[in-house]
């Protein structure tokens, strides 16, 4: 037997319905057609998202060049103060209303694709991402990516709310990411997983240079123009599947792997951003410290995630709008 109808041979197991004649012979095309198992994501081909970006270039009269993903430290999740709503010439589009998109499931959680200028930049910005907790496989949250990407853009800024697991950082830091620790996929599970569209990228990207190192220099340059250099850091994002946040022992084993901050998004969304050959700044807002030790009584929690974001509201807005103004420079060259 070979090794395809092995695997269909498990998957007729698994879901009783599936004809077993379709055991032989099968090409690993026929294969993902008929028995994809785990992922549904080739159904959301380069073309369905092509009509997605078409619909929304056809209601929005510029082009972006910057995508920004506006996660639970940017105001994302409450009506007002999200980088997002200070965008001049605003386009809204809630996600529902926007053909292939996943809806934000999580109560009180705004969900929309905003258009607009920021100093004078045309971006378009995620208020609000979707997460793996939520129910979605990584390859959907991380599908806006490659929407952007066709809309034209040419850089992702992608921000977080992370736990602090570095003993160096504070609540209300700034962390600038400069790699990560793709936890879920040493267990297989991977935004790219799947049938590989070379129109989007290759099979196997790099992974080594995801994080611009440039665009890190110019953040800290801006950091220091901002008079926020005593809050900026520099360290290794990892995303877990969430939505519990981490117990000790997790914790201390995350540290001894090198992680500075814990979170539960970004990752994948950063693999797909860079799987397409966008150039990629990242960086975590620190609304907790991590707790390694079970003397700690206090328990994480979403609130304080929720408070510290809108503690940071107007210097990460400032921060945002500043490496924007130096992105769109640096592309004018
Ligand atoms: O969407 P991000 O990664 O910014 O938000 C983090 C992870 C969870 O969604 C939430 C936990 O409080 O914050
Ligand atoms: N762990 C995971 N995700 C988070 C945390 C955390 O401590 N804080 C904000 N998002």
């Amino acid at each position: 037997m070979s090794k395809i109808s092995k695997i269909i041979d498990t998957a007729v197991k698994v879901n009783g319905s599936i004809d077993k004649k379709l055991r032989l012979d099968k090409t690993d095309e026929q294969f993902y057609e008929n028995h994809v198992v785990h992922t549904d994501n080739d159904k959301y081909t380069y073309e369905s998202l092509t009509e997605t970006a078409s619909f929304l270039r056809k209601q929005v009269p510029f082009k972006p060049v910057i995508g920004i993903i506006c996660g639970s430290g940017m105001g994302a999740y409450w009506n007002q103060g999200c980088l997002a709503d200070a965008l001049d010439g605003k386009i809204q589009f809630p996600y529902e209303v926007i053909p292939h998109f996943p809806r934000s499931t999580v109560k009180g959680h705004v969900g929309e694709l905003v258009f607009g200028y920021l100093t004078g930049v045309p971006v378009v910005c995620m208020k609000g991402r979707f997460h793996y907790y939520e129910g979605y496989p990584l390859w959907k949250c991380a599908m806006p990516v490659r929407v952007m990407k066709l809309l034209g853009i040419t850089h992702l800024i992608v921000s977080n709310a992370a736990g602090g697991l570095n003993p160096n950082f504070k609540v209300g830091d700034i962390m600038l990411v400069k790699d990560h620790i793709n936890l879920m996929g040493f267990a297989g599970n991977n935004p790219l997983q799947g049938p590989n569209d070379d129109r989007f990228g290759p099979r196997f990207p790099p992974m080594n240079t995801a994080y611009s190192k440039e665009l890190i220099i110019e953040a800290k340059k801006v950091a220091e123009e901002l008079n926020m250099q005593d809050i900026i850091h520099e360290g290794v994002y990892t995303c877990l599947g969430g939505p519990n946040f981490e117990t000790v022992a997790e914790l201390k084993m995350l540290s001894m792997l090198g992680a500075d901050t814990v979170g539960m998004s970004t990752v994948h969304e950063v693999i797909t951003a860079r799987h397409c050959d966008l150039t990629v700044f990242a960086f975590s807002l620190i609304t907790n410290l991590c707790i390694t030790n079970y003397k700690t009584a206090s328990n994480p929690n979403h609130e304080e995630v929720i408070d510290v974001g809108k503690m940071r509201e107007s210097v990460l807005q400032l921060f945002v709008q500043n490496i924007v103004t130096v992105i769109a420079k640096q592309a004018n060259k």
